[in-house]
């Protein structure tokens, strides 16, 4: 379903401050996979995430979603079929607009026409029966500011527009980091009702072991931009934090993010 072949990204090259962020990384995903995905600070996740959803050109490497060759698709189109979501709850929804408003624009990519904030009666119903399962209220404020909303509240609203239009690839960047435990708690049950509702081919990155270990069907490690270890079926369910961990020093990296370990 997605392809990553050999993957190459450096930065600043050919300056002092050279740096491989992506190293020959491969990696095959299937239909309906849920990835997550771990390694320490700077291990190349997020850059991994730029790659697939086309922030920068690469220096080697393609990356085939569906059996197309996207690698050099600009930005803007592969958002039409990648939903993507971020730590920042503030990014991914447009303030000054209604949650009716934002959704219409999200929904509309579905149609692949021209992006619209005009709400049809129709649509409006089906915005609804969507916000209802957050049980967060959303539902009945259609006409409210999405400005004017909690961090978790947005972050529902950016998980809704990420995949209303029923995207081929979600991809999550420690999407609940940032936001209060039981707000974290919700936003990651209804990921994974969703995910699994639509089948929804995804990619996690989470600096939770315990989370990266239970969310999902696979766990995949980065370290130096390379995929180090990778995690499925029985192998994964013996799997214990500890044990993770000595894998993981095994390749001379550590664990050295208390997040990781105090998650
Ligand atoms: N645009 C950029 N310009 C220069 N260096 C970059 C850029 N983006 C990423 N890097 C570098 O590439 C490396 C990998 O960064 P990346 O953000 O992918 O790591 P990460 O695994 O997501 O880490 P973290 O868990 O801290 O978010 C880091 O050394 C980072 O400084």
């Amino acid at each position: 379903m997605l392809k990553l072949n050999n993957l190459r990204k450096t930065f600043n090259a050919g300056t002092p401050s050279a740096h491989t962020a992506l190293d020959g990384l491969n990696l095959r995903v299937n239909a309906g996979d849920f990835v997550t995905i771990i390694g320490s600070n700077g291990a190349g996740k997020s850059t991994l995430f730029n790659a697939i959803g086309g922030s920068f050109t690469l220096d080697r490497g393609n990356v085939t979603l569906d059996g197309k060759n996207i690698t050099f698709m600009k930005e803007f189109r592969r958002a039409a079929f990648i939903g993507r979501l971020f730590q920042d709850p503030m990014r991914g929804t447009a303030p000054d607009m209604t949650i009716e408003e934002n959704l219409a624009l999200a929904y509309s990519r579905r149609h692949h026409g021209p992006l619209r904030i005009g709400v049809q009666r129709k649509d409006a119903a089906y915005f609804k029966e969507q916000l209802a399962i957050f049980d967060m209220g959303l539902e009945n404020r259609l006409k409210t500011k999405v400005g004017t909303l909690s961090g978790g509240q947005r972050q529902a609203m950016s998980l809704l527009m990420s995949t209303i239009a029923q995207p081929k690839l979600l991809l999550l960047d420690e999407h609940t980091a940032a936001l209060d435990p039981a707000a974290a708690e919700k936003i990651m049950d209804i990921t994974k009702t969703i995910q699994s509702r639509d089948n929804l081919t995804t990619l996690m990155i989470t600096h939770n072991i315990q989370a990266a270990l239970t969310t999902g069907n696979r766990t995949i490690m980065l370290q130096n931009g390379k995929v180090i270890l990778d995690l499925s079926g029985s192998e994964r369910e013996k799997m214990t934090i500890p044990q993770l961990m000595e894998l993981y020093a095994q390749h001379g990296a550590i664990l050295d993010d208390d997040r990781m370990l105090l998650s």
